[in-house]
């Protein structure tokens, strides 16, 4: 199947981060933009207040502010806390809808195994986790309130001591204590709006790492890098000694000195067992991921020297489960023009009969304008991948890809299909990934996968009389499960 992962998207966490944005963002604009004004008032406030304070008494003015390195330092230890427990109730929430969105939109699956009780109790676990976190954070809220206001009440209890004592030693007048006592009071209100708002700026300063985090990842295969050639390519495809293992698994050798050549209007077919890394070629070309060693090149062209935009717009494929988008099949089709080409109505509709489209959507109340439902759930797999197949001719591309792209028809449609496929293939370079062996006898020639490297090349004739060849092995398992 042709991986959909893409560069830096497949490094573990990203999916997840990319959820995150939308709420890390949301936060961070809603506390600066909600708290900012009311951070800048409180800070006037305390500070007119402190020197009004010190202008109408130094002496209680120093007793006032004896606490302020006490709290300084809760409120540093505070700061971190929240601005940690911001983070993690981030991460919770993007768990949680991540459970819930590939929950619900695998709902079939879910039924089918019985597993509604299960799946509510996880995500009421996940719930629950998420209001544990909620707890901490409100528990470190009430300590850092409880404590500030404790120690503005300390302050008015011991500027009224002293500033008592000051009055009966006619060191400080009524109307002086009177006036340091509202300007304390002023300033302690002030001070606890400032709490708020360091509050909510440490939570924002949290989500912003998260933010950053993803903003600081570098992509890969930069989609704005590399030349883009003027002329349309040939198609000549040369594989140079691959080596490729996913960066998931380091460990895991995909392809190990890979060669192999697509010559130009040539159907090559790439056959192996099941995971042997048939797909992987297909992601390699269309360089959703870079080899590890040696090169692809097209006409010449290293692939990594060329813009992959260029290089995708010549590309089309068509992949084993298809992915198609909420909307109507007329617009799934479409989507596979290259963005700013349009298409004449009578080319349209040539490409939806060659790809066997019009056959269901007649049947169908709005024909092409009806709606695929999320993913395309609303047609079968055969007539998504027809529709997928219609979507990779669009562009008339000079190269195509089909893995596995008529695996779910029925084989009178296969056959209808794939003869169809092969009038289009016609002029292009085309590489076809298969498993029913049958439908790859046409190809100009066949490469057969083994250890992450063409084990076998050749025509089928040449392929099938050769003896204890690996293909011939592959054949006569197949028609022997066939026949069983
Ligand atoms: N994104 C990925 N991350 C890590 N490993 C992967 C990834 N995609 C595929 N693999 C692994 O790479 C190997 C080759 O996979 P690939 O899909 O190319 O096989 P295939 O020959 O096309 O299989 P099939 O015929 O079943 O579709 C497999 O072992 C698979 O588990």
């Amino acid at each position: 199947m042709l991986n959909q992962e893409v560069g830096w998207f497949d490094q573990k966490g990203t999916g997840e981060l990319v959820n995150r944005l939308a709420t890390d963002t949301y936060l961070v604009g809603n506390s600066l933009s909600q708290n900012l004004s009311d951070g800048l008032r409180s800070t006037v406030m305390v500070l007119a207040g402190t020197g009004m304070m010190i202008y109408t008494s130094p002496q209680l003015a120093l007793i006032s502010t004896c606490v302020v390195p006490c709290v300084a330092g809760i409120a540093i230890v505070y700061g971190r806390y929240v601005r940690k427990i911001t983070r993690s109730l981030l991460d919770k929430l993007a768990d949680i809808s991540k459970s819930a969105e590939e929950r619900l939109g695998n709902v079939k699956t879910v039924k089918t195994f019985s597993r509604e009780n299960e799946e509510c109790k996880t995500y009421d676990n996940l719930l629950g986790e998420a209001l544990q976190l909620g707890y901490k954070e409100t528990l470190a809220r009430a300590m850092f309130f409880g404590t500030t206001g404790m120690s503005g009440n300390i302050i008015i209890i011991s500027v009224l001591y002293y500033g008592g004592n000051l009055v009966i030693q006619d060191a400080l007048s009524i109307g002086a204590l009177t006036s340091f006592i509202l300007y304390a009071g002023y300033s302690a209100i002030s001070l606890n709006g400032l709490s708020n708002f360091y509050t909510e700026l440490n939570k924002g300063v949290g989500s912003a790492q998260r933010i950053w985090e993803i903003l600081d990842r570098k992509c890969l295969i930069p989609t704005n890098a590399g030349m883009i050639p003027e002329i349309k390519p040939r198609g000549e495809v040369i594989f140079e000694g691959v080596n490729f293992n996913f960066p998931a698994r380091p460990d895991s050798v995909v392809l190990n000195d890979f060669s192999l050549v697509l010559r130009h209007g040539q159907t090559t077919a790439l056959v192996g067992r099941s995971g042997s890394g048939k797909s992987t070629i297909a992601s390699l070309l269309l360089r959703l991921y870079d080899p590890l060693k040696g090169r692809i090149l097209l006409d010449n062209l290293d692939l990594r020297d060329v813009s992959p935009v260029w290089l995708r717009k010549h590309i089309g494929a068509v992949s084993q489960e298809p992915v198609l988008f909420s909307g109507t099949i007329r617009e799934n089709i479409l989507y596979g023009l290259n963005p700013g080409d349009t298409i004449k109505e009578s080319d349209f509709e040539d490409i939806v009969r060659k790809a066997h489209v019009d056959e269901f959507a007649e049947q169908l109340p709005n024909g092409l304008d009806t709606l695929v439902g999320q993913r395309g759930m609303m047609l079968s797999g055969g007539q998504k991948q027809r529709v997928a197949i219609a979507r990779a001719l669009i562009k008339n591309p000079t190269i195509l890809i089909l893995d596995e792209a008529t695996s779910a028809l029925d084989s009178v449609s296969e056959e209808l299909v794939q003869n169809a496929l092969e009038e289009l293939a016609k002029g292009r370079t085309c590489l076809t990934i298969a498993h029913r062996l049958s439908t790859i006898r046409n190809a100009n020639t066949i490469a057969v996968l083994d250890n992450g490297q063409v084990a076998e090349q050749g025509t089928y004739d040449e392929l099938i009389t050769r003896d204890s060849g690996t293909f011939k092995e592959l054949v006569k398992k197949q028609a022997f499960l066939m026949n069983t």
